[in-house]
This record gives C-alpha cells, structure tokens and sequence, in this order.
C-alpha cells in the first residue's frame, strides 16, 4: 500500500471513529435534555464528517494539507469552548479522542501542540470543579494518553524516515539515491580494475537552485528536478546509472566511457539542458564536473571527490559549463 492511500485510509477511519464518537455524545446530552452540549456535539460531529471528505479532496498532500489544521483547531477551540463555560463533570473526557485524533491527522509538532493548547486550560478547568484527586486523576490519564501516542508516532516516523533512507529510489524523481550510489560505483571501480576497462564519472548541480527554489517554491524546484531526471535518463545510454545527491545535484556513473568520451557526454548534457525550455521555471542551466578513474582510484570517495571538485570549477569558471578533473594515468 502507498503511504499517500495509508494516511488517506487512517485519516478518514479517524474522522469517521470520532464523529461516531462525538454523534453518540450528541445523542446522550440530548437524551437527558443538555440542549448546549447536544449543539455543541452536533457542530463537531459535522466538523469531523468534514475532515472526511478534506481527507479525499487532499488525499495527494495529506501532511502539508492546511485544511486538517483548520479543522481539529476548530474541534479543540469548540471542546475547549464548552469546558469553560459549560459546568458538567464528564466533559473533560471528550479530550481524549481529541488528542488522539490531533495526534493521528496532523505532523507530529503540530499535534503535540494543539494537544498541549487544549489539555492546559482543560486540566486548569478540571482542577478548579473537581475535587483534588478527582482531578488529578483525570489530568495525568489525559498527560499520559498524550506522551504515549506521542513517542508511539515519534517512533513511527523514526522507522519510516529509516526505511525511506533505505530505499535505492528517490521518492521525487524516481533515480536511484546516494546511499545506493557507493554500492553500484564500487562495483563498477572492481570491474572496471579487473577487466582493465575505462569507467568514468559525472557530477551535475543546477546553477542558481536556491534563487530557483526563491522564485518558484519548493513544489516548482521538485519539478524541475524531477523533468530533469527523466530528460537525464532520455540522453544516457543503457548501463549509465543516474543517482540524485540532494535537491539540485546529480550522479552519473558511465562504464565502459574513456575521457574522450565523458567529454562528448558532458557536453551533450549541458547543452540540452541548456537550449530546453523547462515548464514554469523557463530556462535553467547546469555545470559538470567530470574525471574518469585512474591508477590510484580503487574506492569511491577519491572519484567522488575529483568529480565534485570539477563541478565547483565549472561553476566557479561561470556555469553552464562542463570541467574534466584528470586522476592518475594508468599504465598497463
Ligand atoms: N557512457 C556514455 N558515453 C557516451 C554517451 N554518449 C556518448 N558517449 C561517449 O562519447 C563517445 C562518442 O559518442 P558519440 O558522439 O555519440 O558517437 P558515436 O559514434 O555515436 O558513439 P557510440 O555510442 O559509441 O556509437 C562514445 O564512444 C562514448 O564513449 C552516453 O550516453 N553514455
């Protein structure tokens, strides 16, 4: 299951299991006649069902979607409401799904948070009708209830960013990530020293990203990278890797290619890059650095490194342009 179909699914089983939860609280204060509370429950039972259908509208940007944070504030500021001014004893417990509910929907900080808002003037509330221990009580049942679910998403999001690190595809643009990069160019340098061929490499940053990422926002230079990919992988022969670094830096491993020959490659790049016209940002340029391996290259920080540095020469010589970093010769 995709984590976009996992948050869609969770969130509306949230939404759905608190406005069941609150529709029943709306159905009991109207049974014995707390007409206020009977409204209030209403209005947060409709609030919820909203969440609902937020949820499918957003189902693509559920964590930056800016609805859920309108919403559970809403249902916070509307429970919270009642609290102080309504004077029945049971209420305080109807913050209990609530903080689940913060806890479920929004990013971690943001549900900490809203939780805190709530549970503050909730425990001051409590403390002040309920006898002492009464309402110690329920104040620490609430602070506990809130620090579990908190380290239990915490956890949570440990093990997912783990599995993501993991993962041998950028999630963006669907290249192969860094961590997946050492394993692939080491291989490459043992076959290369094994079978004597010539093996060479690409480093390739975008000129001007963060004043890109300024103009555009962080959406528009996600999508650059990502047309970008796809235009890398249009131009690379069968056996040339791709790998994304960070947000505007590329990784290409080219077996079997000479100096000559990452030259010609380089430039080809650099000069499509160039002449496309790229949707939204217009045109972008790139610099390249470029080396192939040598006699004393046999681990894959020394390739890395050259490739690296030549990138920052070509950007330092005025962008748009490709820099050849030379290793060692290698003699039969
Ligand atoms: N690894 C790699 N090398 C390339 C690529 N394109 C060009 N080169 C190198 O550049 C040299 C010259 O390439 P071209 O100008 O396309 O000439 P070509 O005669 O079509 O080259 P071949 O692809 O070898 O047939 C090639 O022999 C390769 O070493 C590429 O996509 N990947």
């Amino acid at each position: 299951m995709t984590e976009t179909r996992l948050r869609t699914l969770t969130h509306s089983i949230g939404y759905i299991l608190a406005t069941l939860f609150i529709f029943t609280l709306a159905m009991q204060n109207l049974r014995y006649g707390f007409y206020e509370l009977f409204y209030l429950a209403t209005g947060m039972a409709m609030l919820t069902l909203g969440g609902v259908a937020y949820t499918f509208i957003c189902r693509r940007h559920q964590l930056s979607a800016p609805g859920h944070l309108i919403i559970l504030a809403g249902l916070n500021s509307g429970l919270l409401a009642a609290l102080l001014t309504l004077d029945s004893p049971g209420i305080a417990h109807w913050a209990m799904p609530m903080l689940i509910l913060n806890l479920l929907i929004l990013p971690l900080r943001q549900g900490v948070a809203l939780s805190v808002l709530l549970l503050l003037p909730t425990s001051a509330a409590v403390l002040f009708r309920q006898a002492p221990a009464d309402a110690l009580t329920v104040i620490a049942g609430l602070f506990i209830l809130l620090t579990a679910a908190s380290l239990y998403i915490w956890h949570y999001d440990h093990m997912a960013q783990s599995a993501e690190d993991l993962a041998i595809t950028d999630s963006v643009t669907g290249a192969h990530n860094a961590r997946f990069l050492d394993e692939t160019l080491q291989k490459e340098i043992s076959r290369a020293i094994a079978t004597g061929h010539p093996l060479s490499v690409i480093d390739l940053s975008i000129d001007y990203a963060d004043e890109a990422e300024d103009l555009y926002g962080k959406g528009g230079v996600q999508n650059l990278f990502r047309d970008m990919t796809e235009h890398l992988f249009g131009v690379i022969r069968a056996g040339d890797t791709l790998y994304t670094l960070n947000e505007s830096e590329f990784f290409l491993i080219l077996p079997f290619t000479p100096e000559e020959g990452v030259r010609v490659i380089a430039e080809r790049i650099r000069r499509t890059i160039a002449e496309h016209q790229w949707p939204v940002v217009g045109k972008v340029t790139v610099s390249l650095g470029c080396t192939t391996r040598g006699s004393g290259d046999t681990r894959t920080d020394g390739l890395r490194k050259r490739a690296h540095e030549a990138m920052e020469e070509a950007r330092r010589r005025g962008a748009d342009s490709v820099w050849f970093s030379a290793g060692e010769t290698i003699t039969a």
